[in-house]
């Protein structure tokens, strides 16, 4: 999987910014209804993450998670983490 880059991986997506810090990674922050929806969310995207096997970084307090998306083997950014935020994206977009 070869390394896109997190300034073209934001221009392809809506609401993710560049994370800070020295790695090449992308980071969206999600808010939810309340807990329940977060966490229905965070299940969803936790098997397909397994399918993929390619996995978040996240961080979760009652109706918000964070997510930081890299990957390692490119020491950045790739359509992989592209592909799992369009995942993410949508549905969080049905979770509302
Ligand atoms: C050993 C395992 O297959 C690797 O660590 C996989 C798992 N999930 C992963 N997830 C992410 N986000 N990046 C990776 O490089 C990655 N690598």
């Amino acid at each position: 999987m070869s390394k896109i880059g997190a300034d073209a991986a934001i221009k392809a997506l809506k609401g993710w910014k560049i994370a800070e810090g020295e790695r090449d990674a992308i980071t969206k922050a999600y808010r939810f209804a309340d807990f329940k929806a977060a966490f229905a969310f965070m299940s969803a995207t936790a098997l397909k993450a397994e399918q993929m096997d390619h996995h978040p970084e996240w961080f979760n307090v009652y109706n918000k998670v964070d997510v930081i998306l890299t990957t390692h083997d490119a020491d950045g950014v790739t359509q992989k983490d592209l592909e799992l935020a369009g995942f993410m994206d949508q549905l969080a977009a049905r979770l509302g």
